[in-house]
Formats: C-alpha cells, sequence, structure tokens
C-alpha cells in the first residue's frame, strides 16, 4: 500500500513538469507520435512512463525508445517504442499510448495509468524491475526529448533508463533484440556482426562469377542524418568494399532530409544534393534520415537531374532473387535423400504502393505475394508467418526474417554437411543463407544492413546496377497529398485498396481508374502526416498524372474545406 502511493506521488509530481501542450491531440500512427519538436516533451515524457510499464508487463525484458521523426523536416521530432523482439510496439497497446499521451492533466495521468496496470495485471509500484534502452537520431530537439524520457522512467519505481546516445532506428532496435537473447548488443558488436557476415557473403561468391568487371564504389547519400556517420564507422571494416558517403550532415553540410535522402529520391525521382552528372552511371544510394530506409539510383547522362530510381519493390525483388536460388540448391539436394528436409516456406510481403510490375514479377517467379496495410508493423507481423518472409515498402524500408525453426535446421544441416560434403554447392547456399540471417536486421528495416546485403548480392550475381534496374519496368506512377478537414473519415478495406467511408467515394475512384489502360488507384489517410494520400498507377506517366489529380480533386470535393459548405 505504502509503494502505491510513493509511486502515486513520484508519478503525479513528475508529470506535473511536463504539462501537455493546450489543444493539441496526437496518435500513435503509423511510426509512433510525430510533431513539431518543441511541442513533444510532455509526449516523449509520457512514452517514457509507457515503455517502462511495457518493461514491467513483460517480466522485466528489455524495451526501447527511440526518438526520431525519420524523414521528415529537421524541425519535427517524434517518439516511438520497441518491444522485447526489437520490433514495433504491440499494437494491443497503442490505444493506451494514444490516451497516456492526450490525458490532459497530471491527476488524470496518474489515474490514467493507475487503471491500466490494474487492468493488464501490470506489477506495479516497485515490486520488479524494468529496462528501457533510449536512443536518439541527430535532430536539434533530440537531446531535450531524451531528458524528458528518462524523467518519464525515472516515474516509474524500479525502472531503469540506459542512455544509447545517437543511433539509427535500426541500431537501437536490434540492440534491444540482443539484449533480450542474451548476446552482445553494444553498438560495436553490430559492426562487428555486419561486416563479419558481409565478409562471409563475399567469401561464398561462386568463383565463375566476373568480380574483377565489378565496380565496387558505393556512392552513398546520408540524408544528412544519422546513418552517414555510422556508416562511415561502419565502413573502416570493410575492406573491399569503396562506400563514399556524401551529405553526411556534418560541419554545417547540409539540412536533414531538405533536398536529400531516401523519401525526397524515391518521391521526386530526381538527384539529391551532392549528385550530379559526374556520377552518371555509377551506383547511388540514399539512406532516410534515421537510416531505416534505403532506395538506389542511378544518374543516366541524358536527364539532367532526373534519376532511375531502384525502390524498396526492387531491394525486395533482388533479396527475393537470392534467397530463391539458395533454397532451390537445397531443395535440389534434399531430394536425394541424404539429408533432412528443412520447412522453409517463402513469402513476400508488399504493401499497395508496390509497383504493380513489381508484384507481376515476383509472381512470375512463382513466389507467394500477399499484401498488408502500410506500416512496417503490419508487414513484420505477417512476413513473421513464413520461414522466410521478405518484406518491403516501396519507400524503402524492409528486411528478411528468418524463423528461428529455420535457422536451426540450417544449422544441424551446416554441422552434418562440414562432414560430409565440405564446400559443396550445398553446404555453400546453407553458409549464404545462414550468413544472410546474420546481416540482415531481424528486428526492423535496416538501411545499413539492407545496403551490404544488396552489395553482396549484385556481386553474388555479377550484376551492375543497369542489370539490376532493368530487371522489370515499373508501371508509371503519381503520389499526392490532400488536405481534408478531418482525415480520419476515410475508412479503407482490403489493405487499404477500397474506401468503405465516405459513402460513394469508391464508386468516383473506380470510375475514373477505368478511363485509364492498366489504370489502378487508391486513396488513404496518412499515419503521419494530416494528409488523405492519394496513389494512380497507369501505363503512361500522364494517365498516371492525370488520374492521381482527378481522384485528387474528387477527394477535396467529399473531403476537403470546400465540403463544408
Ligand atoms: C506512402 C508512404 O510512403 N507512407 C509511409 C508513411 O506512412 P503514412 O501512413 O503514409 O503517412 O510513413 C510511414 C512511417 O515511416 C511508412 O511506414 C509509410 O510507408
Ligand atoms: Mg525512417
Amino acid at each position: 500500500m505504502a509503494e502505491k502511493q510513493h509511486q502515486r506521488e513520484i508519478l503525479l509530481r513528475s508529470a506535473s513538469a511536463f504539462p501537455p501542450p493546450p489543444g493539441v491531440k496526437l496518435s500513435y500512427g503509423t511510426a509512433g507520435f510525430r510533431a513539431e519538436g518543441s511541442i513533444l516533451a510532455s509526449t516523449v515524457f509520457r512514452t517514457g512512463v509507457l515503455a517502462a510499464l511495457r518493461s514491467l508487463k513483460m517480466g522485466g525484458a528489455t524495451v526501447g525508445l527511440m526518438i526520431t521523426a525519420s524523414h521528415n523536416p529537421v524541425r519535427d521530432n517524434g517518439v516511438k517504442v520497441a518491444d522485447p523482439s526489437g520490433g514495433m510496439m504491440t499494437q494491443r497497446w497503442e490505444p493506451f499510448a494514444d490516451a497516456i499521451a492526450n490525458v490532459p492533466t497530471a491527476q488524470d495521468l496518474v489515474q490514467l495509468v493507475f487503471d491500466f496496470v490494474k487492468e493488464e495485471e501490470i506489477p506495479f509500484g516497485g515490486v520488479c524491475s524494468a529496462e528501457v534502452l533510449l536512443g536518439r537520431d541527430t535532430r536539434p530537439s533530440g537531446e531535450s526529448l531524451l531528458e524528458a524520457a528518462k524523467q518519464g522512467i525515472a516515474a516509474v519505481v524500479g525502472a531503469v533508463a540506459i542512455d544509447m546516445g545517437v543511433l539509427t532506428t535500426p541500431q537501437l532496435h536490434w540492440m534491444v533484440r540482443c539484449r533480450n537473447k542474451r548476446r552482445k548488443a553494444s553498438e560495436s558488436d553490430y559492426y562487428t556482426q555486419l561486416s563479419s557476415s558481409f565478409k562471409q557473403l563475399m567469401d561464398l561468391i561462386p568463383k565463375e562469377t566476373a568480380i574483377s568487371l565489378f565496380d565496387t564504389t558505393v556512392l552513398v547519400d546520408g540524408a544528412n542524418g544519422v546513418g552517414g556517420e555510422k556508416l562511415i564507422e561502419l565502413k573502416k571494416m570493410l575492406p573491399g568494399l569503396e562506400i563514399h558517403v556524401r551529405n553526411t550532415g556534418k560541419d554545417g553540410e547540409g539540412i536533414l532530409n531538405e533536398g536529400v535522402g531516401a523519401d525526397f529520391v524515391q518521391k521526386e525521382k530526381i538527384t539529391p544534393h551532392s549528385f550530379d552528372l559526374d556520377d552518371a552511371g555509377r551506383r547511388c544510394a540514399s539512406l532516410d534520415g534515421d537510416a531505416d530506409r534505403l532506395v538506389y539510383f542511378c544518374i543516366s547522362s541524358a536527364c539532367g537531374r532526373k534519376i532511375d530510381l531502384i525502390d524498396g519493390d526492387k531491394i525486395l525483388s533482388l533479396f527475393a532473387l537470392f534467397i530463391k536460388e539458395q533454397l532451390t540448391i537445397l531443395k535440389k539436394e534434399e531430394s536425394k535423400g541424404m539429408t533432412d528436409k528443412l520447412p522453409s516456406r517463402l513469402g513476400i510481403v508488399q504493401t499497395a504502393y508496390a509497383n504493380g510490375a513489381s508484384t507481376d514479377y515476383l509472381r512470375q517467379l512463382g513466389l507467394e505475394v500477399v499484401f498488408t496495410p502500410t506500416g512496417v508493423k503490419y508487414l513484420h507481423e505477417k512476413a513473421s508467418e513464413y520461414d522466410i518472409g521478405i518484406y518491403f515498402e516501396a519507400n524503402g524500408h524492409g528486411t528478411i526474417l528468418f524463423s528461428e525453426q529455420f535457422i536451426w535446421g540450417l544449422e544441424s544441416l551446416n554441422i552434418q554437411l562440414a562432414s560430409n560434403s565440405p564446400g559443396s554447392d550445398y553446404q555453400k547456399a546453407a553458409l549464404r543463407l545462414l550468413s544472410a540471417s546474420q546481416l540482415i536486421n531481424q528486428a526492423v528495416g535496416d538501411a545499413l544492413s539492407g545496403l551490404l546485403l544488396v552489395e553482396a548480392i549484385l556481386r553474388h550475381i555479377g550484376w551492375s546496377i543497369e542489370d539490376w534496374s532493368k530487371l522489370y519496368q515499373d508501371l508509371p506512377s503519381r503520389q499526392l497529398k490532400v488536405k481534408v478537414v478531418d482525415r480520419s473519415v476515410v475508412v479503407t478495406s482490403n489493405a487499404e485498396t477500397q474506401v468503405v467511408r465516405p459513402p460513394g467515394l469508391q464508386e468516383v475512384i473506380d470510375a475514373e481508374t477505368a478511363k485509364h489502360s492498366h489504370g489502378r488507384c487508391f486513396v488513404r489517410p496518412s499515419g503521419t502526416e494530416d494528409v488523405v494520400r492519394v496513389y494512380a498507377e497507369a501505363s503512361t506517366q500522364e494517365a498516371a498524372d492525370a488520374l492521381a489529380q482527378s481522384v485528387a480533386r474528387e477527394v477535396d470535393r467529399f473531403l476537403g474545406f470546400g465540403s463544408l459548405h
């Protein structure tokens, strides 16, 4: 009883120092809370409380709290929580996240927390310990917001905050996962794991691949964010791969995400700052502000700032080709009956934003492709249902998940093969899959580990960036945003491809889409910005633009400010 009272007093006192900004309603959204950094102290403090409660609920397992607003402008910031698995916080807790962020007074907050811990049967009041790892990106508001998070964690008796400093989002998720698996989990352990698994993959490249012709240089746009500086650390451990990082954000070089970064490159399809015609034909890559997205691009000499974009769908396709090739080798040998069969169901997960040409290509390869709503929390969950699940958003966020059962099977197969047929194609295929599972982040999409896997696979196949780009031809597409009175009135179904409400809007979209050959169009409320997004695809760029514009006009007619009159 006395412990509960003590806890109540501490929480009340700390929360009183972080009043919420008046008149602002925040929602946990697609990827945590986001807003202007200057109004987020209260939200971050409260998310600190939430993260500590999550750890208590999970028996004291480590959870993560990351302060970032990813590809958004530098004045913005945000906060999100990683579960003990290293993945996003369970969606079941999102309503509580919304409630705790928006509750008006410190007294109400204390009541809300006490009601919630009772309902969730959380051991509260100092009977158990909790641990939260904290990370932040390079935004100027990050340091003081991290302080607010620490105070929120300290307001839960028994909870400890461990400040990991400036990190990429995927580094923090990786650390949370490793710590809970009792593995080495420091930043230098991260670099060691990535570089050693990359080297293993390089050692497994088939002799017949024409490596001598391969361009070993990759030019990387760091979005003036955290990814560039971390990549500079990592590249010291990667002999044989020349990584030239530009837009590092150091020494006032440029502004975070302004005219740079994966989101800019993917949406605008033009060169980021610091890239020009001198780089034509080179292999270029772009990270986003917190380095959980990766796209590649190539500048074609004839077209000014225009680029050939190699987006998340094409990265996914490259990964799928490589994994399928290794599985085919394993299956061929398994059929001889000398070794046990590995369960190896491979699944591909995309969203409605995936270019239709990529889905066709993957299905033609005979792969199972499924769709989820936007947001990695949905894709990740779906991918984890397979022995190997590959997921990517078109914008470059994705990874490959290997089930524990599959990894155990591979490890025991590898032990068998090391004595039966060492150095065989069979063993090499098993080792390649094991190395890929070490290299690619198992917690969340990670631009740094994704970049190294792309580099290893391109070298394995002996492909130039043009070869990769020609894998299939993207259908022309256009994305637009429409400001509306209240985006929450848009309700969708079928992985966000159909509008259920407001009534009549889907019929109008269908009628507009039918006017264009290979037309496809959908609208959905953004989870990170106060807009409704419109996506359109068609057989020509003009048609995709026209379709997107006509549907955007309809969205405005149904929901825009004009609709009030
Ligand atoms: C079309 C688009 O790129 N949407 C992005 C964007 O979500 P919205 O809910 O569309 O705002 O930000 C999310 C978080 O980074 C990312 O997961 C998602 O893919
Ligand atoms: Mg990001």
